[in-house]
């Protein structure tokens, strides 16, 4: 069966073409050979990747965060990059009439879930402090009793289960709240945050290949912080610049250059993206001018 793809796809392209990785995918074939460097790319299903970098038969791989987890590939693989997409929680979700408000109130029922892995970790825990908590209330005599929580898998419209009768509660991502609401459910733990990464394997096959590797996670690397960062350039009276140095202290630190005019400088320095505005308006009241910022196209950083 071919692979159709899935909420990443589209963001790894972009990475993959803002780091120059050139490819023509034909419409039928998940494998095709990078046109600029020596490299083939492999398009898996999310969930089947962290076992393919991790066993070595892929150098590199996105991924979530959770899927790594999920496939208990952690050990073998290693996170090299937090991407910044892909954001959303592996939550805890119950019919918002169902009373029951939080996770100890689901310990022993039936949870349905995609993530039986993590759900059965987490309700593990869960159960532990359950009894605990029973025993020394006295409502348990003796040897422990009861109280394992029931976690079953399906492969997807998890939302579904409680409705279908087949669970009291799920185990599944959150990103907008959208599905969850529409489900009738409401959230009552977060078990994990995730994100997309960036994975190599932690005992690659192919020591040959370091180098290629790490210039390809150079390039990402360069790709996010371009994307992340703008250059902001301003003039400013010397006596001051010492003030506006701090607002603008750039990754290493700032270039200031003399200007021909006498007293005064030139400053350029990298800003986050989604602090410019507030920077410019600091910069504008310790006496800046001329302030403007530059979209950076890539970098190394
Ligand atoms: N709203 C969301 N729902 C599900 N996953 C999300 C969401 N937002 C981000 N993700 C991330 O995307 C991952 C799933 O990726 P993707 O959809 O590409 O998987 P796939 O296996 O390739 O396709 P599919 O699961 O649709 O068959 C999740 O494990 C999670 O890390
Ligand atoms: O909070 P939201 O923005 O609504 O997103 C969450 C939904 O997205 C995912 O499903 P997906 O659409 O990937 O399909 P699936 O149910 O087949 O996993 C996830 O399983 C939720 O159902």
């Amino acid at each position: 069966m071919r692979w159709v793809p899935g909420r990443l796809y589209d963001k790894c392209v972009e990475l993959l073409n803002g780091a120059d990785i050139q490819f023509r995918r034909s419409a039928r074939l998940d494998v095709c050979l990078c046109l600029n460097l020596p490299i083939a790319l492999v398009f898996l299903p999310a969930s089947d990747i962290p076992s393919f970098v991790g066993k070595g038969s892929v150098d590199l791989g996105i991924t979530g965060h959770d899927v790594i987890l999920e496939s208990q590939m952690s050990p073998y693989t290693t996170e090299l990059l937090k991407l910044g997409f892909g954001k959303c929680s592996l939550q805890v979700q119950v019919p918002v009439n169902s009373g029951i408000n939080d996770v100890e109130g689901l310990s022993g029922k039936r949870v349905v879930t995609s993530f039986e892995v993590l759900a059965a970790d987490y309700f593990r825990g869960v159960d532990a402090k359950v009894r605990e908590a029973k025993k020394v209330n006295g409502e348990v005599n003796g040897e422990v009793e009861g109280g394992e929580t029931k976690i079953e898998y399906v492969g997807g419209s998890v939302e579904a289960a409680c409705a279908l009768g087949l669970a009291d509660g799920i185990v599944d991502l959150v990103e907008s709240g959208d599905t969850m609401r529409a489900a009738g459910l409401h959230a009552i733990a977060t078990v994990l945050t995730t994100e997309a990464v960036l994975i190599k394997s932690s005992t690659p096959k192919h020591p040959d290949l370091l180098p290629l590797i790490d210039l390809i996670v150079g390039r990402i690397k360069g790709t996010l912080a371009a994307a992340q960062y703008v250059l902001c350039e301003y003039n400013i009276r010397r006596e001051v610049l010492a003030e506006a140095e701090k607002i603008t202290p750039g990754r290493r630190a700032p270039t200031v250059t003399q200007l021909e005019e006498n007293g005064w400088v030139a400053v350029s320095a990298m800003v986050e993206k989604k602090k410019i505005a507030q920077v410019m308006d600091e910069l504008v009241k310790v006496g800046a001018e001329d302030i403007f910022c530059i979209k950076l196209e890539n970098c190394r950083v």
